[in-house]
């Protein structure tokens, strides 16, 4: 679908959504030479301001998200993975350095000191209560192997690995709970804070001359304006000329990117067999300061974590953070995905999150299931918490926008010209938000789209005879509607 554009450096490029697509693309666009980028969002993102506790509720605006390499047989994300450590490592030197090379009062977001760092690379640990290894495991230790990443990849019964982990001062991610536990030390891993990230990104691209119109009523899409077709083609029969905002204002573009993350499906209805949006249940633990455990769950001794608890099966999925600075200790759900059916004007339902900043009393709820799943691995894999008093504060539902298929969806949308869209996140999306820009760039003008990652974000739809990674659709194997399941508030 993608194709050579004309664009010049100077046209008008409308981004919508400041997740990780769209701050991500605006930078990498802006460094290629364009210079009439927009990007818009609903959301009043500022440079102090990204976080879920500021009452932001997209995907990226978060504490902290895992980083990591482990891709199993998923050779062209492993790939990126590299790419991205490499770029993760540019902006925390840029953190360092920026100030002191620039010297201008501006050189680093309110807030924000040179010793701040977005990556921390203290492993991520792929685990299970299974007794042999899962193939997901195997294929990465493999793979990672044949690509040159040598002694990265530790198995945790393995002695000679043990002692490649406390070589690189690692031992600690081996065993981090109470009970022991399979798995797999990814040790080019780690998380990333993901709101210090993302209001560098933001300010990032402020400084690279990109302009952002923000809020409920200038910065929320509400639809596109259309520009007549001089073509007898019916394959461009929609010429999108731009958007119109909430306040009633029209924004030309030459290339519009819609990059929405859970809100995309809704807004554009073509995505229907492509996407679909769901979500997962997030829950906080504050640790009081005087508490030993801010130094047992510290970085420096506490991994990130993805954990399959298989007696619960397919619907076992955790994963986890050390604490942050603030003593929160994230723990998320993902065992089963949860969705929020509603009507829309078409007559079709889909799925559009539920947050509290959207209206809804749902984000202190989460499904029982998930609470059910998270306390019982806290009671027996980290006994010391509830021990010590310390439970579940806080929980929120996460909004994921799933691809059939786990590939993200970077491509012209068919049938319009002049629209692209950057989602389909399928929860990994994060740990490319500095450099997944550079791709989506890449898609614009036309560059090496035989790469297999690019080739896997084409605009696709399931094929009859294709079994989906992710079912779309409702139904006992795909992901259930949040409203026929009990909810329990915490
Ligand atoms: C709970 C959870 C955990 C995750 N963990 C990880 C992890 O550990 N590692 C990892 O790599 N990835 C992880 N991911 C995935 C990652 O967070 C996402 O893939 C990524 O953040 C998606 O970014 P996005 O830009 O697509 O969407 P979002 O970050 O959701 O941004 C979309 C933006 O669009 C805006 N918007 C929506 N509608 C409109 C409108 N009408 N007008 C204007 N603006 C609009 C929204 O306000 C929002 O700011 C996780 C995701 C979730 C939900």
């Amino acid at each position: 679908m993608a194709s050579t554009s004309p664009l010049a450096k100077n046209s008008p490029i409308i981004i919508v959504g400041a997740g990780i697509f769209g701050l991500s693309t605006s930078i990498h666009l802006a460094q290629r030479g364009y210079t009439n980028i927009t990007v818009f969002d609903k959301q009043p993102y500022h440079e102090t301001l990204y976080s879920y506790d500021a009452g932001c509720d997209s995907a990226s605006s978060d504490i902290n998200k895992i980083v990591r390499s482990a891709y199993g047989s998923q050779t062209e994300y492993q790939d990126l993975s590299t790419e991205a450590l490499s770029a993760w490592a540019a902006w925390n030197e840029e953190l360092k350095t920026s100030s002191s090379q620039d010297g201008s009062e501006d050189a680093l977001p309110p807030g924000m000191t040179p010793h701040d760092a977005f990556f921390i690379p203290n492993g991520h640990l792929t685990c299970s209560d299974a007794e042999t290894l899962p193939d997901f495991e195997r294929a990465t230790v493999e793979n990672m192997e044949s690509a040159g990443h040598h002694g990265t990849q530790l198995m945790n019964n393995e002695q000679q690995d043990i002692k490649l982990a406390s070589d690189k001062g690692m031992e600690y991610a081996l065993q981090p709970f109470a009970k022991n536990v399979l798995g797999v030390l990814d040790t080019t891993g780690g998380f990333v804070l993901a709101d210090k990230a993302c209001r560098f990104a933001l300010h990032k691209a402020k400084r690279l001359s990109v302009r952002f119109i923000l809020g409920p009523e200038s910065g929320r899409f509400t639809s596109f304006t259309y520009r007549a077709s001089t073509s007898t083609s019916t394959s461009t029969n929609n010429i999108i000329a731009g958007i119109t905002t909430a306040d009633g204002k029209s924004h030309p573009a030459a290339l519009t990117i819609l990059c929405c993350g859970g809100w995309t499906p809704s807004l554009l209805p073509s995505l229907d067999s492509l996407c679909e949006t769901t979500a997962g249940s997030v829950f906080m633990l504050r640790i009081p300061e005087s508490s030993p455990l801010r130094k047992r769950f510290h970085h420096s001794r506490f991994p990130s974590w993805s954990f399959n608890m298989r007696d619960h099966g397919a619907e076992g999925g955790l994963y986890g953070f050390p604490v942050d600075e603030n003593g929160v200790l994230k723990i998320g759900y993902r065992g089963t995905k949860y969705t929020n059916p509603q009507a829309q004007s078409d007559g079709q339902e889909r799925s559009v999150p539920a947050t509290k900043w959207s209206g809804s009393d749902t984000i202190t709820q989460v499904p029982q299931q998930a609470h059910k799943v998270v306390t019982r691995f806290l009671e027996e894999y980290l006994p010391e918490l509830g021990n010590s008093g310390i439970h579940i504060s806080e929980t929120r539902l996460c909004w994921y926008t799933d691809s059939f298929d786990n590939h993200y969806v970077i491509d012209r949308v068919p049938l319009y010209q002049g629209l692209m869209c950057a989602t389909g996140g399928s929860g990994h999306a994060f740990k490319f938000l500095p450099s997944i820009g550079n791709w989506v760039v890449d898609v614009i003008e036309g560059v090496g789209l035989e790469r297999p990652a690019i080739k896997a974000w084409r605009w696709r739809s399931l094929q009859e005879d294709e079994e989906p990674l992710n079912k779309l659709m409702e139904g006992s194997q795909g992901p259930r509607s949040l409203w026929n399941v009990p909810l329990v508030l915490v």
